[in-house]
């Protein structure tokens, strides 16, 4: 939005929401005791409020982060189709999101082996104070070993098959003398001495034998549809024995940004122009996450302009996600593109990231992000990211964890505040930055988001919050 139609906005009637498209998420309570004007708690001092005072907007209530990840979700459930997956070699897996549940089509272990270098042993032949044992050939690992007699003890590798006959192995340092026989030389020890015998002590039955199945047996579900396919999952597979793996195709999103301000990073910057940020930084996101991204270039601020770029992408794209162009103006070339379109512009009790467009472009879904850098982001965040790890399992959702504050804060009390941060090693979280959401510098300088839920209006010093590593 240029200088000239924010001041324009001004004087416009309150925008009268559209009809809403997505449905399902009901009335919501009201979340924002009465304050319907995107600024925030401090009273002016925050940019956006500033912007925004003096305005008077239609009173619908905002609606609940809760109800609009539950519209988002809505949005893009109709993505999560059996045609939508592929079946890759497990190299190409990584980071896809795992389509159906997985058995076990053998036993891990495969049968019952050793878990130290040491003695195969029946436990009966080792009474309290331990026993004297004849030593016969040893079992490398790979090999099928012979029973084994009563009143012996076998050689055996770690990984080696225990032997018919033995339920324990006594690893090697536990035995007098300490040592394996030289391999080709019976049972002569590394000093060349005759060892025809070896002591060992008393040992439970069981002890360093890795049992068939114990890790996941034969027919078990190894691993459930949805799972994010990271190192651990992807090496399961392989230990399993599989060498394919069904997972969902990415979702294409056409991500077009939006404003006359806005040019692209490269090009000369002449006076009231700003770089485009948020082209760069949902790409990023959104590949980082597994998207595959289509990049039209940033549309001016004509809804004819950018209702035609939208068009001529539409039929390759799974997901539109425009940004800018979407708060209370009456010149915002999002909600105006949109205008014949089954979408809705509201406010979600959140800061940053409040306005939000939701709906469908030609029968494609649209997602309209706010202008601003940081909204961008947390918009991405708090509402696509998670969908998307519901529905396809990939990317992984972020975990949430406890932090300390460093320091305290404060917070519009009837919204819930993404402020970004550093979590430290010593588990307290200092916050990068205001809350304002132009800071790209605090952003960059940051690994997690911090939230401050809604009903919260300061925390202070040592108060815990949850944390979400970025
Ligand atoms: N009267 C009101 N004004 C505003 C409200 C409100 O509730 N009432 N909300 C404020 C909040 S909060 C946000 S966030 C913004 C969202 O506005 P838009 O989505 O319409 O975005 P723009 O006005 O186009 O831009 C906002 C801001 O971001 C800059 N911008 C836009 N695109 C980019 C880009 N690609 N890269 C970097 N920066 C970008 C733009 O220049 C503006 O500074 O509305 C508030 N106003
Ligand atoms: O606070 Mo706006 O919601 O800056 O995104």
């Amino acid at each position: 939005m240029t200088a000239a139609t924010e001041g324009r906005n001004m004087h416009s009637p309150p925008h009268q929401h559209a009809e809403a498209s997505t449905g399902g998420s009901g009335p919501e309570p009201s979340q924002d005791h009465g304050r319907h004007d995107g600024g925030t708690h401090d009273g002016g001092t925050h940019p956006e409020a500033a912007r925004g005072a003096g305005t008077k907007t239609a009173g619908h209530a905002a609606r609940s982060v809760a109800a609009h990840r539950a519209a988002v979700q809505k949005l893009l459930t109709h993505l999560r189709s059996a045609d939508r997956t592929e079946t890759l070699p497990l190299g190409a897996a990584l980071g896809k999101g795992l389509a159906q549940d997985v058995t076990a089509p053998v036993s891990l272990p495969p049968f019952a082996n050793s878990q130290m270098d040491g003695f195969a042993v029946n436990t009966a032949d080792l009474p309290d104070g331990g026993a004297e044992l004849r030593v016969v050939d040893p079992v490398p690992a790979g090999a099928i070993p012979a029973r084994l007699e009563t009143g012996t003890a076998a050689p055996i590798m770690t990984g080696a098959m225990i032997p018919a006959g033995a339920d324990a192995v006594v690893p090697v340092e536990r035995a007098v003398p300490d040592t394996f026989p030289l391999p080709g030389t019976g049972n002569e020890d590394y000093a060349g001495n005759r060892e025809n015998t070896v002591w060992l002590p008393s040992t439970a039955a069981g002890t360093f034998v890795r049992s068939v199945g114990s890790d996941v047996p034969a027919g078990e579900r190894a691993l459930a549809a949805g799972t994010f396919l990271g190192p651990a999952q992807l090496g399961l597979l392989a230990a399993l024995g599989i060498a394919e793996v069904t997972v969902y195709r990415p979702v294409t999103v056409l991500l077009v940004t939006t404003g006359d301000e806005v040019v692209e990073p490269g090009q000369p910057l002449r006076e009231g122009k700003i770089y485009d940020a948020n082209g760069t930084l949902l790409e990023s996101a959104m590949r980082q996450a597994g998207l595959s991204v289509l990049r039209t270039g940033i549309s001016t601020d004509r809804p004819e302009e950018l209702r035609a770029v939208l068009r001529a992408n539409r039929p390759v794209a799974d997901l539109i996600v425009t940004t800018g162009g979407v708060s209370k103006g009456a010149y915002e070339v999002v909600r105006q593109a949109m205008e014949e379109q089954p979408a809705e512009f509201l406010h979600v009790a959140m800061q940053p990231g409040g306005p939000q467009g939701i709906g469908t472009f030609d029968a494609v879904p649209f997602l309209g992000f706010p202008g601003n850098p940081v909204s961008c982001l947390v918009s991405f965040e708090m509402f696509l990211r998670p969908v998307l790890s519901g529905l396809f399992g990939s990317p992984a959702p972020r975990i949430p964890v406890r932090a300390r504050l460093a320091h305290g804060l404060t917070s519009p009390e009837h919204k819930h505040q993404v402020r970004r941060g550093s979590l430290g090693a010593d588990g307290t979280v200092r916050l990068e930055g205001g809350e304002s959401s132009h800071l790209m510098h605090a952003l960059a300088g940051s690994n997690a988001l911090v939230h401050v839920p809604e009903g919260v209006a300061a925390l202070a010093a040592g108060d815990e919050v949850e944390v979400w590593m970025l």
